[in-house]
């Protein structure tokens, strides 16, 4: 999908909400359980009941993998479903790939070809030729892990190189990259006070920003100091909207926390 056909989607839905599809066998309502393939049907269900609220689906590949051979059909249905009923929706691999080149082509064949993801999340710790492979592919997007949202993300992500940070020679170098216009990046929203400092290295690309709902991040936070002209922030949130209610009304209740999210973006954006 075009950066273009993004932009325009969320102006006209006021919405830069990506909805974080990490089915979890546990938590979905005992009903689906009887299905064919649950993760399938409660996917459907979400999408169905929340598609006019989102830009983007992130399926986080890690919740397919755990079930086998059945999770990845689930997957493969999923992205199908989208790309059919929904090909205006945003969608992104959640994959966290990256190898040296050669593995990484095999990956970007995997979730931008084969599957037709409009994008993949990457790990940029092992440089330049383990991301030109999925940046190689055209139309396509490669969202690079810049400051994550967990804890752990002090361990080596803010540690001093120089005068510089870790994080922020990733934002720099990776501007360098061939074809790095189809770059974007991924920002934890409970690291919402970095993106003034971000946006001084890359003023216009689009942040993923996970970590608001569940982890506890603060939405006007982020758009404070990451929203741009365009916008340019999609905003993540999974268990918050997918497990609103464990019951037989959990799209229902998926789709009032997906407006609580819409609602307040769309103010946001107003106030631009
Ligand atoms: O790349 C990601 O999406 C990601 C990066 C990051 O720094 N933090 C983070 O939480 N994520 C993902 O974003 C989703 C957050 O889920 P919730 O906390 O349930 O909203 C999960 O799929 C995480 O794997």
């Amino acid at each position: 999908m075009k950066l273009e056909s993004l932009i325009s989607e969320i102006h006209k839905k006021k919405s830069f909400l990506c909805i974080g599809l990490d089915v979890d066998l546990n938590k979905i309502p005992a009903h689906l359980l009887d299905t064919d393939d649950p993760i399938f049907q409660f996917n459907k269900a979400i999408i169905n009941a929340t598609h006019h609220l989102a830009v983007a689906y992130k399926p986080n590949i890690a919740f397919y993998e755990a079930y086998g051979l059945k999770g990845w059909k689930s997957l493969e249905k999923t992205i199908g479903y989208l790309n059919e009923h929904h090909p205006e929706i945003f969608t992104i691999a959640d994959a966290k790939r990256g190898d040296i080149g050669n593995t990484s082509a095999m990956y970007a064949n995997a979730f931008l070809k084969e599957m037709n993801f409009d994008s993949i999340t990457v790990a940029p710790y092992m440089g330049k030729d383990s991301v030109e492979p999925f940046l190689a592919v055209e139309g396509k997007h490669t969202i690079l892990l810049g400051l994550t949202s967990n804890e752990g993300a002090f361990d080596f992500q803010t540690k001093k190189i120089g005068d510089s940070e870790l994080y922020k020679e990733v934002l720099l170098t990776s501007r360098g990259w061939k074809h790095s216009d189809r770059l974007m990046y991924v920002v934890g929203a409970t690291k919402a006070e970095y993106l003034a400092d971000i946006r001084k290295i890359i003023p216009e690309s689009f942040l993923l920003i996970p970590g608001v709902g569940a982890q506890g991040g603060s939405l006007s936070e982020v758009c404070k100091y990451g929203m741009t002209e365009n916008i340019g922030l999609l905003v993540n949130s999974s268990r918050g909207i997918l497990y609103a209610s464990k019951g037989k009304d959990f799209a229902d209740a998926a789709a009032e926390a997906a407006t609580v999210l819409q609602l307040e973006m769309k103010k946001l954006m107003q106030k631009k």
